[in-house]
């Protein structure tokens, strides 16, 4: 069924009846239509709670920010950035679906789904921080997958992590926290004569509105430098996790956030012996300082570290390795 928003919390379901005629239902939720549950997690401005739906006893994640603190924090654009983000990306097994968005005179929720196995990072430490190449090459494969999807509607996360990785009932991936993410715009139609779109405005408005850097494991050199994310942004970090989920600790790793920045910068990292070869290789072709000299997606699949493994939709039917 098709589910369109109007407004903040109506919204509008195509269905067809028993006669095969198309009806469009209104659908208004609030507080009122779900049981909360037990608190999943917190964030810096939220709290995460497991909820029930009271007609269709579906479970939910609400994601509950208080109003107050938001604004008192300056954090209005990244809820509104997650929110027009999340409703660009509801069409993909491996992003976190927002079903809908209310208020009330306290807070915000989001209605998302609901991830029962946490955060990647957190089952990855459950087996001494490494996972074995088949359950690597799985979990690399469904990042990458998702990674292509977000690209493809015109969004750059720019804080992937493993942390940000959770996992559903089914130890299938779910990609979460767009609030920092990017939408590329559709370039403005342009006053010039004509001859194409203005691209500069697209660009002049990530470099001068780009305050943002990632979590310092994972931040890109170019971010670093020149201050502007791009789609390889995304890749550099697919680079990282793709050693972490190997070697058990992320590739460029110091005392303090600085130190960290100046590993990236300079490109100091090491493997841990024993680095499966065709894994080695793809990380140097990712861990690349230039952003346009990054492997793109598309050489990605074609790497002989994900030899025949088909990284479609088809990976989202198979039964997730087990851990080991
Ligand atoms: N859809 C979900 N299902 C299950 N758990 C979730 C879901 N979304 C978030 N969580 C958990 O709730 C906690 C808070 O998540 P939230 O996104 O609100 O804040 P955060 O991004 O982790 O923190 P910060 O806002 O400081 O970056 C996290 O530990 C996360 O693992
Ligand atoms: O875009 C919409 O649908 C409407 C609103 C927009 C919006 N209203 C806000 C009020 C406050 Cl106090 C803070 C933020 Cl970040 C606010 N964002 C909204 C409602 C709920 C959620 Cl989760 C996000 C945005």
């Amino acid at each position: 069924d098709e589910w369109k928003e109007k407004g903040a919390a109506v919204r509008v379901r195509q269905e067809t009846d028993a006669n095969g005629n198309t009806v469009t239902r209104v659908v208004k939720k609030g507080v009122k239509d779900f049981n909360f549950g037990r608190t999943l997690g917190e964030g810096s401005y939220s709290t995460v709670l497991a909820a029930t739906d009271r007609t269709t006893l579906k479970e939910y994640a609400i994601k509950v920010l208080d109003k107050r603190h938001i604004i008192k924090e300056e954090k209005v654009k990244y809820v509104n950035i997650e929110k027009n983000t999340l409703n660009r990306l509801g069409d993909h097994p491996g992003v976190i679906k927002l079903y809908y968005t209310f208020q009330d005179e306290r807070s915000l929720y989001f209605v998302l789904d609901l991830a029962t196995g946490g955060e990647l990072l957190g089952t990855l430490k459950r087996y001494l921080g490494t996972f074995d190449v088949e359950c690597t090459r799985f979990y690399a494969a469904q990042i990458l997958d998702t990674i292509e999807y977000m690209h493809s509607r015109g969004v750059i996360h720019r804080d992937l992590k493993p942390e940000n990785v959770l996992l559903d009932d089914q130890m299938h991936i779910k990609i979460t926290d767009f609030g920092t993410a990017k939408i590329l715009e559709l370039p403005k139609p342009s006053n010039n004569s004509g001859e194409g779109p203005d691209l500069t405005d697209a660009f002049k408005d990530d470099v001068r509105a780009n305050s943002f850097v990632g979590t310092a494991e994972y931040v890109s050199p170019e971010l670093l430098t020149d201050k502007a994310a791009c789609k390889a942004s995304d890749l550099w970090a697919f680079g990282c996790i793709l050693f972490q989920l190997i070697a058990g600790r992320p590739p460029f790793k110091a005392g303090n956030e600085y130190m960290t920045f100046q590993k990236i910068v300079n490109l100091e990292y090491e493997f841990p012996k024993g680095f499966p070869p065709a894994a080695k290789d793809l990380v140097e072709r990712l861990l690349v300082l230039d952003p346009t000299k990054r492997l793109t997606i598309e050489h990605i699949k074609n790497h002989e570290f994900f030899a025949n493994m088909e990284i479609g939709r088809g990976l989202w039917k198979q039964k997730a390795p087990r851990l080991k």
